[in-house]
């Protein structure tokens, strides 16, 4: 009663209506800015702390229009699809701004096994602390990914055409998967798939990758029910599926939905085969084949052997695709919806932010990378933090620094070209910092982009120990699950465990 009686005198008595309106306005504008500084905070907490390195004034690009930049970033990293360069551009925005990272262990999260949140490197149980970005190799297992990321999290992949990719995958895992190692060739294995692959061994690099990435069966059959599920699942799932081909295109399609600047989505390509003679003009799928060609840059050392163990033909690669029948189905299924978005997009934008992104590439280029970006031959690089991982038939190209770079300008060149291994130990190292003191990692393994496992470890599950580190049964790994033996202070490839 007395309370009633109280407010009415505040209201229509004391303070009257005029200074109700007043007090009303004020609350509004304080709320309001309140937001704004609330966005602002947010989006200055994703933007770099240094300056950019970009000389030109349109590095951040068209505008965005409203919007805030996604944090939370799960990319299914699937094989032989350009991965690496998008991991690449992932590390760079995540570590310029210190996110933090959903790292593996070693080097990944169980592959081939599916996915299971306890790999990740200071998991404690269901969201108990926040991963922005999680984007290594992994088979996709969603239950266990969710545990690690964020409800609001956005999730991307990327897809290839299955020909290129068999020409990409027989070339990298030659000596490792059981059904490539016996084949004589690729041509020989695209005519008699069924001569070499045993679908009671696990074979995944031989047949249907993307399907087996994505986490489904890859060895059955084809069945258009099964590729039908494998497709909604995907849809249900991802908000984005990029294509390789069209990497640029991706790119702008890709910062648009995560709201990002343009300068962030700008890379060099990583990973990719050493350039085959033949391939000049010609019949191979090799992303730097062809940008190579078309350059006019040609590579000396290329072992003649190697380069008739992965030729094939048109008739051939055709072959390779119907072989490869789910992952042509999501190829051709998503490829459609990527052309779609963009379509919705508007191809003039997309034409003007492709180049717009093209002329930052080549400016970077000429900034950072020596003989004007021009590919090398992963052994020829003297540098063990750019060297990339070598494995299979064909050297793995990577890029040297420009000297005479100021420090700043330096660092961020050499984020862009960092293989993803040592790019990992910087971040681990980072995230970890004590462990990474204790000497956790041994820099000459990781030199080679080996892992050290400790046999002991409950959540690895990995195989009994062959090295010995500091008195402790250990087992050498690379970041692809094959064991790596050490004799004579060298370590040797071994067979990767099926
Ligand atoms: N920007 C861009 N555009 C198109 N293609 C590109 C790009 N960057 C890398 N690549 C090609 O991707 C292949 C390597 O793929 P990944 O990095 O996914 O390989 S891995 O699974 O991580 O080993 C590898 O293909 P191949 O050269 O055919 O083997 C790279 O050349």
């Amino acid at each position: 009663m007395f309370e009633t009686r109280m407010l009415r005198w505040l209201v229509c008595g004391r303070v009257g209506t005029v200074w109700i309106w007043k007090a009303l306005l004020l609350f509004v504008a304080i709320a309001f800015a309140v937001q704004l500084l609330g966005v602002i905070f947010n989006k200055s907490s994703v933007h770099p702390a240094g300056h950019s390195i970009f000389l030109s004034s349109d590095a951040q690009g068209p505008s965005l229009g409203f919007c805030q930049p996604h944090t939370h970033i799960m990319f299914l990293k699937t094989h032989k699809t350009a991965s690496s360069t998008v991991l690449n551009m992932l590390y760079r925005f995540g570590d310029e701004r210190n996110l933090r990272f959903a790292l593996p262990m070693g080097y990944q999260f169980g592959y081939p096994l599916p996915f299971n949140a306890h790999r990740v490197k200071g998991y404690r149980g269901p969201r108990a602390m926040e991963f922005h970005i999680l984007g290594h190799h992994m088979r996709f297992n969603k239950p266990e990914v969710e545990k690690v990321m964020p409800a609001d999290t956005f999730y991307f992949s990327i897809i290839r055409d299955p020909a290129g990719m068999a020409e990409s995958s027989f070339a990298y895992y030659k000596e490792v998967a059981p059904a490539f190692k016996k084949a004589k060739s690729l041509g020989d294995f695209a005519d008699n798939p069924y001569r070499y692959y045993d679908s009671r061994v696990r074979n995944n690099y031989a047949r249907n990758l993307l399907m087996f990435d994505f986490g489904m069966d890859n060895s059955a059959n084809f069945s258009l029910a099964v590729a039908q599920k494998a497709e909604t699942m995907i849809r249900q799932t991802f908000n984005l599926i990029l294509v390789s081909e069209y990497f640029d295109q991706s790119m702008i399609l890709l910062r648009h939905a995560l709201c990002w600047p343009l300068e962030t989505v700008v890379s060099f390509s990583l990973n990719a085969r050493q350039q085959k003679p033949s391939d000049v003009g010609g019949l191979s799928g090799s992303f730097v084949s062809k940008a190579a060609a078309a350059a006019g840059i040609g590579f000396r050392g290329v072992r003649p052997q190697a380069k008739i163990l992965t030729n094939v033909t048109e008739a051939q690669r055709e072959k390779l695709r119907q072989w490869n029948a789910f992952d042509l189905y999501l190829y051709k299924t998503f490829n459609r919806t990527f052309w779609e978005d963009i379509k919705s997009f508007g191809y003039a934008q997309m034409e003007q932010e492709v180049s717009l992104l093209r002329m930052l590439r080549k400016e970077m280029a000429q900034v950072c990378l020596r003989d004007g970006g021009k590919p090398v031959e992963g052994r020829r690089i003297q540098d063990k933090n750019i060297r990339p991982f070598q494995l299979g038939l064909l050297q793995i190209l990577g890029y040297e620094l420009q000297p005479g770079l100021d420090n700043a300008t330096r660092a961020a060149c050499l984020r862009m070209i960092r293989p993803e291994l040592q790019y990992k130990d910087v971040l681990d190292a980072k995230q970890f910092p004590r462990m990474a003191q204790s000497g956790q990692q041994n820099p000459a393994l990781l030199a080679a982009g080996a892992s050290l496992v400790r046999q002991d470890s409950p959540r690895t599950g990995e195989r009994p120990a062959e090295g010995n580190a500091g008195g402790r049964t250990a087992e050498l790994r690379d970041w692809d699950g094959s064991r790596l033996m050490r004799r004579n202070q060298t370590l040797i490839q071994k067979v990767r465990l099926t």
